[in-house]
């Protein structure tokens, strides 16, 4: 068994990354061992980490390890070397599809109760809410982002630009956010003079003291926020926006991001959903609650819940809903071929990814007609809200961006120990009465932060530490020294968080040799305009961002520049001094799965598991001498250049290469690098005989990936597909196994 020392843990995630680790990873595994390597697999899937929450309710042998505690424990381990591939971060639609899957596979879990109503069924509830939304990240992310797009992907964009769609000035897409009543306009915000234990407590205005959370430990230096969005001015800014959409002909589209903000998000989602559709809401109130509907889970809660109606009133239900559409906007589409829209389910429109794909295009989302269409985006939080609405009036005015020429937009993200908005979702809370909520010390007594709200309005603290911020300043300064470009700090003195965020940054700023380095703080919307007026002149310009930035614009920029995120290497120092490498910045691609079942053809990219495997066998070889990881670092980077150059990566077509082909070519490149070096004779010596064999079967392999295509396929599950029959089918080429297999 190896030690902590070498090995690596490459996590087994869910949809299509982890249908590509079949293939991958034991190509991987014959790679490293050589080194001495030990890549060890470890599953955090939706699926496993339900099992593991219920283990009173499995056989023996059914019985699974929290491996996502694991993790997390291993995360303050200085030699933790981790890649961590993207996961679901499920919507309650998608973990209650997993726990079907699984009662159907024999697992015998209870049924997640949607509509809990005694005390046990709560509790089961919130034992379930622990595997929804983003779970998997906010433990393993103990440290914060570095996100940027290797020299070798740029030079491969601006050989090969991807396609962009025009940008007319006269387009009409816009975004529409708040402009009072949200968390940006009542922030309050302050930096601990002491560590303290806090409450989260609700004076409601009959006189009643509801505890919302009973204790935050907070460290000292930490900066915490309260903050809340007016459920009125929510609902107000709705139905003056739908008015808009439908007076002006313009397509309405509503993004929001239910997966990490899985609190609020899915409350602020369902809330325009009932005004779209206010007067089928009104008269089917009575029996809408019967029935449990929910729909800040989605229409799709609704469509469920309705199924077990007699045809006649389910007939009514729907007439009465389609009749909204009448005197409403047209509603951009998720899948118009399926008639599913924006509003189908919260987590099907996530903003990091798409609000880049809407600006790619030009400004266009999908409507019913199948027909892309400018559209109002709508984005009710302003204080992000802002920078899409930026960019947009740049394109407008200067054209879409044009990938040969444009430069690159790297970010160093705070992200650490649950930073900010994407740590807050445990002090979130709906209002349950009018009154005031105070952020109160457990000791003395003290109200450090107070605010008035009303009933449904949404509150909310967050917390930043101040160890991750220095660790932050510190990544950015290194980083601009690094690569020599300019890097800004996104930070808004309006706004009372980052007005304590600057305070610290300009303190340890000091700490660091900044002499001849150009580092700027800026506000978001001036930051973007600086940002864009040098990428549209092929400069390049860090961005140093907080954690909704980080996610954000680390979609953004590499759309643009890339086409995708899939090709970001993106790495987390973690502040205990190991690596997590997480590959690319985007997330799993479910409609790669479809595609996979359906024409046996799989066209994810595993560029971003091969940057992060490089990564990760370079952090390795410097910290622990090993000069065999370090020239497996260097050669896999030389093959991954050769792929590139050799336009080898997944096609989206059934019929054409697709991620096995391109794993073969790696495997080639790798093997024919290893064999061609003189650092490490031994290697050489291993990695000749495999390179040959390779190179003289390319034909034969080559044709029996192609030939399997375009059949479908049963992986005998989805969110827990048969190992088997999932490595059968990701594996086919029977000459391609047998040189693996004589390694
Ligand atoms: N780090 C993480 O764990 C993350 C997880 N997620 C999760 O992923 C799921 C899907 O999220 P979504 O917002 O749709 O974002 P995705 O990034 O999964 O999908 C957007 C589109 O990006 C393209 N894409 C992404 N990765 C690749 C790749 N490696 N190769 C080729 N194309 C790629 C695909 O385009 P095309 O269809 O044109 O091929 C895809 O449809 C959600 O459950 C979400 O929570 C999201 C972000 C990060
Ligand atoms: O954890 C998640 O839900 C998504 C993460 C994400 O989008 C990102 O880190 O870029
Ligand atoms: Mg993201």
């Amino acid at each position: 068994m190896a030690t902590q020392k070498s090995k690596i843990i490459y996590t087994l995630t869910d949809e299509a990354p982890l249908l590509a680790t079949y293939s991958l990873l034991p190509i991987i595994k014959k790679f490293t061992a050589p080194a001495g390597v030990d890549v060890v697999a470890s599953d955090i899937s939706v699926a496993a980490r339900v099992l593991a929450e219920f283990p009173e309710y499995l056989s023996d042998d059914q019985k699974v390890p929290n491996t996502l505690a694991e993790l997390g424990a291993l995360t303050q381990h200085p030699d933790t070397n981790i890649i961590k591939l993207p996961n679901i971060s499920a919507s309650v639609a998608q973990l209650m599809a997993c726990v079907r899957e699984l009662q159907s596979r024999g697992y015998k879990l209870p049924d997640y109760p949607e509509d809990p109503k005694t005390d046990a069924d709560k509790a089961l509830k919130a034992r379930y809410g622990k595997c929804i939304g983003s779970s998997v990240n906010p433990v393993l992310r103990e440290g914060n982002s570095d996100r940027r797009a290797p020299k070798a992907v740029k030079e491969f964009a601006r050989k090969h630009p991807h396609s962009m769609g025009e940008w007319s000035q006269a387009s009409r897409t816009h975004v529409s956010h708040m402009h009072h009543g949200d968390f940006y306009h009542g922030e309050k915000s302050m930096t601990l003079d002491r560590a303290r234990d806090v409450k989260m407590e609700l004076l409601t205005s009959s006189g009643k003291t509801i505890v919302l959370k009973p204790k935050v430990a907070l460290q000292a230096g930490e900066i915490i926020d309260s903050m809340f969005m007016s459920k009125k001015a929510l609902l107000e800014f709705y139905e003056k926006e739908l008015e808009d959409a439908h007076k002006t002909g313009v397509m309405f589209s509503l993004h929001v991001k239910a997966t990490m903000m899985k609190v609020s998000h899915p409350i602020v989602f369902g809330h325009c959903v009932r005004i779209f559709y206010k007067e089928a809401f009104a008269k089917h109130a009575a029996l809408f609650e019967e029935l449990g509907v929910n729909v800040n889970n989605g229409m799709v809660n609704l469509y469920d819940k309705i199924e077990t109606l007699p045809a006649s009133k389910r007939e009514e239900i729907l007439k009465d809903l389609h009749a909204c559409h009448e005197h409403r906007p047209e509603l951009a589409m998720v899948d118009s071929a399926k008639g599913i829209t924006n509003f189908h389910s919260p987590n099907d429109v996530i903003v990091d990814a798409s609000m880049p794909a809407m600006i790619r295009i030009g400004g266009k989302m999908w409507g019913a007609d199948g027909r892309p269409k400018d559209a109002k985006a709508v984005m009710p939080e302003s204080t992000f809200a802002r920078i899409y609405q930026e960019m947009i009036n740049f394109c407008k005015w200067h054209g879409n961006f044009d990938p040969r020429t444009m430069g690159t937009v790297p970010n160093v993200g705070l992200m650490a120990q649950q930073a900010e908005e994407y740590g807050s979702h445990d002090k979130t809370f709906e209002v349950p009465e009018a009154g005031v909520a105070n952020i109160v010390d457990l000791a003395t007594g003290e109200v450090l932060l107070t605010q008035n709200v009303e009933e449904g309005d949404i509150w909310r603290m967050c917390q930043v530490k101040d160890a991750p911020i220095r660790d932050w300043v510190k990544l950015a300064v290194t980083r601009a020294r690094n690569s020599g470009m300019p890097a800004v700090f996104w930070l808004d003195p309006y706004r009372p968080h980052e007005n304590e965020v600057i305070k610290k940054v300009q303190v340890y700023l000091k700490d660091h040799d900044t002499n001849g380095l150009d580092i700027q703080i800026m506000s978001q919307v001036r930051a973007m305009r600086y940002t864009l007026e040098r990428v549209a002149r092929g400069l390049d310009t860090i961005s140093v961002t907080g954690n909704i930035l980080r996610d954000y614009l680390t979609d953004l920029f590499p759309i643009m520049e890339l086409g995708t995120s899939a090709k970001m290497l993106s790495i987390v120092p973690l502040m205990a001094g190991g690596g997590m490498y997480e590959t690319g910045a985007g997330g799993s691609a479910p409609k790669h799965v479809k595609q996979l079942v359906e024409e046996n053809h799989l066209r994810w990219d595993s560029l971003g598991e091969f940057l992060a495997l490089a990564v990760s066998l370079e952090d390795m070889g410097i910290k622990t001498g090993n000069a065999k990881a370090k020239v497996l670092a260097k050669t896999l980077d030389e093959a991954t250049g050769k792929l590139l150059d050799n336009n080898q990566s997944p096609s989206p077509r059934t019929g054409e290469l697709d991620n096995r082909g391109s794993h073969f070519y790696l495997t080639l490149y790798w093997a024919q690098a290893l064999a061609a070096q003189t650092d490490d004779a031994e290697l050489k010596a291993y990695f000749t005989p495999v390179a040959k064999a390779l190179a003289e079967n390319e034909a034969k392999i080559i044709a029996e990936l192609k030939d399997v295509q375009g059949k479908e396929m049963d992986i005998g599950g989805y969110y827990l597909p048969d190992p088997v029959k999932t490595e059968a089918v990701m594996r086919p080429s029977a000459s391609f196994n047998a040189v693996l297999a004589s390694m």
